[in-house]
């Protein structure tokens, strides 16, 4: 069977023997022909990537968590544009979840990732700009990315990983502990399997997108790091898998993140460059719309934690007192929307019903003025 063909081929046929051992979190179904090939162990997509090398191709890799959405098409999009084959990576990674984060929550939609995927070929197919497709997913299990531990989550907790410290212990990581120890050791894992020439990352995960290009530099990585732009609703919410446990009520408000860090960006644009004056308009936003709300009644209200806003060094992630104009900065913030108290009949509360926390994050990056 060949696994280097780059035409379109049955899913059902040489796909379901690379599927025997598909987890209850893919379910996969015998639908209609992929354009690209499904990936469950290393070697064989190491044959590919092989392949890929001596044909001349260029390989650019995608690592996602799948519940694909277009801030992800918009990555496969950018390595499209700069590669001819394009590897996209579907893990929900163990290890970057704390023992209390939502990993079993986390939304796995398998077969509308595959379709959303199929459709993007096909569009990739008849577009002039590009030159690339995907030719691969790669959707391992935990036995094949952790070979030797089970994974562990817990802080003090055995296994081989990959740390960037003090990267990893700022901003979310105060919340998420073990979160960006998961994702430097998954990301580390994924491009040795991949050996890619370029990956991209989307910059709604900003401080990821630091950490990624640090473990690069440090580890002497042949790989570039690319960074693409925040896709957002028309109103400005960054788009995220987790949006989907909102609901109405709390979308509506969880657009307060954007409008704080709008504010914040503002103060910047007017020519302010102090942490006052940039967190401050920030700030005050965010504090705002919470006391209106807890002003209503628990049907109504939709509450949250600001868990930070930050002013921050693009490199170091260092908190500022001040822009320096030659590196600007980074303003960022997490919101931890809490679940909705009380709900109304047929209202539309996201999956979960409300119930389910959700922390949502977002930032701007302030450009240095000289
Ligand atoms: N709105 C977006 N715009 C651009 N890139 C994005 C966006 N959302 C996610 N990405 C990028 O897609 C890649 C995979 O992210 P992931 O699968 O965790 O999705 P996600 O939407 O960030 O999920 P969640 O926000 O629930 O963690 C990451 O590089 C991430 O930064
Ligand atoms: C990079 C990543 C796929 C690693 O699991 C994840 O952190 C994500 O989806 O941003
Ligand atoms: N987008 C980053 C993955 C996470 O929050 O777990």
């Amino acid at each position: 069977m060949s696994r280097i063909m780059r035409g379109v081929r049955s899913f059902s046929t040489a796909a379901s023997a690379l599927l025997a051992d598909a987890s209850a979190d893919a379910t996969r179904s015998a639908r209609q022909p992929l354009a690209f090939q499904i990936f469950r162990d290393v070697p064989e997509l190491r044959q590919l990537r092989r392949q890929i090398i001596r044909n001349d191709r260029t390989l650019g890799f995608v690592p996602t968590m799948g519940a694909l959405h277009e801030g992800h098409l918009a990555l496969i999009r950018e390595a499209a544009k700069e590669n001819t084959d394009v590897f996209v990576s579907i893990y929900v990674n163990p290890t970057q979840f704390g023992v209390n984060e939502d990993l079993s929550s986390y939304p796995r939609t398998w077969d509308s990732d595959m379709a959303k995927l199929e459709k993007l070929n096909e569009e990739l197919e008849t577009s002039s700009a590009g030159t690339g497709r995907i030719t691969a997913i790669f959707a391992p299990t935990s036995k094949v990315m952790y070979p030797t531990l089970p994974p562990s989550s817990e802080i003090d907790g055995h296994g081989s990983f990959v740390t960037i410290t003090p990267l990893a212990r700022k901003l979310e990581g105060v919340s998420r502990p073990v979160f960006f120890r998961g994702v430097a050791t998954v990301c580390m894992k994924l491009f040795n399997a991949t050996s890619p020439d370029r990956v991209y990352f989307g910059q709604k995960d900003v401080q990821q997108t630091v950490i990624i290009k640090r473990m690069v530099k440090d580890f002497l990585m042949d790989t570039e790091v690319r960074i693409v732009p925040t896709a957002r609703e028309c109103d400005g919410l960054a788009l995220s898998s987790r949006n989907v446990y909102l609901g109405s009520r709390r979308r509506n408000i969880g657009l307060t993140l954007y409008k704080a860090l709008t504010a914040g960006a503002n103060a910047y644009q007017a020519g302010k460059s102090s942490r006052d004056d940039i967190l401050g308009a920030a700030r005050s936003l965010a504090e705002c719309v919470l006391a209106e709300q807890c002003t209503l009644a628990p049907n109504l209200r939709a509450l949250y934690e600001v868990d930070y806003i930050s002013l921050a060094d693009p490199e170091s992630l260092e908190e500022l007192d001040c822009v320096d104009p030659k590196r600007g900065a980074v303003l960022s913030t997490a919101f931890k929307m809490a679940p909705l108290e009380e709900t109304n009949p047929g209202e539309d509360c996201g999956l979960g019903d409300g119930k389910v926390p959700v922390r949502l994050i977002d930032n701007f990056i302030l450009q240095p003025r000289e």
